[in-house]
């Protein structure tokens, strides 16, 4: 089921629990040449590829890739009364949560007449990608769009694989959900094809190039967003899910289990993995995941992933250690299960979204949170963020000098240019003081 790495007795260096973090198996560069080759073949030949992918990767021609604003509207029209209020109700705390993370622009004063200014200036265009090969993901369109509209971003394309149940429309549900937040300009395309369409436009689409291209995806959607961030903005690469918990012998291992099964329905790549100081605790979540799994509706891929070389059970010394082996791991997402969470999370560095305690649950943050499921995987929380509405803004830093406050720092760059070599760094001063 869960391989086991046992860490017990060992005091690893920093270099060798990178080396025995489990990545190998979910490795993005892996799919880079088929990334690039779908990404050229759009860059090149634009619909024509597109309409030619859907039908080789996604088994169906979509009638149109430009989904006509009518059908968005008529499958809002369509949709649920309880599917629409549990939507409306995720918008709801994920624009709260995005609000607040918009930054106040802020002014330093360095010396009179002497101010640098940082604004945060919105990207001007993105292209969100919401995923469908495996599942159908309206709740991501929640997840990108509502924090590029908190960012203030003008215009937003959206994307999401054509579906084969569907005649080659998109999901309905997901139409639904882009038609409820406003949003018009909708493609039924999809994995590294969609990626390329964004990055470099489409002509006859009337697609124009994106300055940024966000959203989570399989590992050909992350790969194509590797391959394309010479060209445009991405965010991190949020591809094959991954959940690591920490847990005691105080945490259930029921609960536990149906946490690892919860991110492993995902994709056969999805890593699930447990860390404890506890072997008998271990012993229990083993039992409890053998029984999920073998009821669970998609428990083939439930299986693979778990067997899979990315998924493990780490037994560990202490906690100290267990938090020193997540900090390497970097996982998308942390569940901390143990009897003091916040002494743990003292020692955690690296993860994209941090879940405490036995009832804050990763499928919590996946839909009704608040906070953003679009996560950094494959590592990447050791040095990138989750979606958030500062993904679509920049920093922007605006110097406003005046006549003294130059003439007071004059000698300083008179001292560097001079240091530099670059005398005429100096010499755009002294134009306006020749007198310095
Ligand atoms: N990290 C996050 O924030 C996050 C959030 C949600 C979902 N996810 C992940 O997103 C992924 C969703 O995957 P999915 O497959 O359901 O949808 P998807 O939209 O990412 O992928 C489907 C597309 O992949 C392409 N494709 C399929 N087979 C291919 C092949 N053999 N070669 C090249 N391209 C191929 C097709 O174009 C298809 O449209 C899962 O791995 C899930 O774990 C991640
Ligand atoms: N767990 C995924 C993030 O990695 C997000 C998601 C959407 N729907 C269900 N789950
Ligand atoms: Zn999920």
């Amino acid at each position: 089921m869960l391989r086991t790495i046992d860490l017990r007795g060992t005091r690893p260096t920093q270099r060798e629990l990178l080396a025995l973090v489990p990545r190998a198996a979910t490795d993005v560069s892996a799919a880079l040449e088929t990334a690039r080759t779908l990404v050229e073949e759009v860059r090149e030949h634009g619909e024509q590829a597109l309409l030619a992918q859907a039908e080789r990767l996604d088994r169906v021609r979509p009638p149109a890739i430009r989904v006509p604003e009518s059908e968005l509207r008529e499958a809002l029209d369509a949709l649920d009364p309880g599917i629409r209020r549990a939507i409306e109700s995720t918008i709801e705390r994920v624009r709260a949560a995005s609000a607040a993370q918009v930054p106040a622009p802020e002014r330093t004063v360095l010396a009179d007449g002497a101010v640098v200014e940082q604004r945060w200036q919105p990207v001007a265009r993105v292209g969100l990608y919401v995923p469908g090969g495996k599942a159908v993901y309206p709740s991501s369109v929640v997840m990108n769009v509502v924090p590029a509209q908190a960012a203030g971003v003008a215009s937003i394309a959206l994307a999401s694989p054509p579906q084969a149940a569907h005649g080659g429309r998109i999901h309905p549900t997901v139409a639904a959900v882009a038609a409820l937040l406003g949003i018009t300009e909708v493609y039924a395309m999809g994995g590294a094809g969609a990626i390329g369409a964004f990055a470099y436009g489409v002509d006859e689409l009337g697609l124009d190039p994106v300055q940024r291209v966000t959203g989570p995806g399989n590992v050909y959607v992350a790969a194509a967003k590797r391959v394309v961030a010479a060209v445009t903005g991405i965010d991190a690469e949020a591809g094959p899910t991954d959940i690591l918990v920490i847990a005691d012998d105080a945490a259930d291992a029921d609960f536990v289990a149906a946490d690892l099964i919860s991110q492993a329905e995902h994709d056969e790549l999805a890593a699930s993995v447990l860390v404890t100081d506890s072997e008998a605790f271990a012993a229990r979540v083993l039992e409890r995941l053998t029984v999920r799994a073998a009821a669970t509706k998609h428990r083939e891929r439930v299986l693979a992933a778990l067997g899979g070389a990315q998924s493990a059970l780490v037994l560990v010394d202490d906690l100290e250690q267990a938090a020193a082996f997540a900090n390497a791991f970097g996982p998308e997402h942390l569940e901390i299960q143990v009897r003091d969470a916040d002494a743990v999370l003292a020692g955690i560095e690296n993860a994209g979204a941090i879940f405490l305690g036995p009832y804050s649950p990763v499928s919590l943050g996946d839909y009704a949170a608040g906070s953003n499921h679009v996560l950094p995987t494959g590592g990447q929380a050791r040095h990138a963020a989750g979606l958030s509405a500062a993904t679509f803004l920049r920093p922007q830093q605006i110097v406003r000098y005046d006549e003294r406050a130059l003439r007071e720092v004059a000698p300083v760059i008179a001292a560097l240019s001079a240091e530099e070599d670059l005398p005429a760094h100096g010499e755009a001063v002294t134009a306006r003081f020749p007198e310095v």
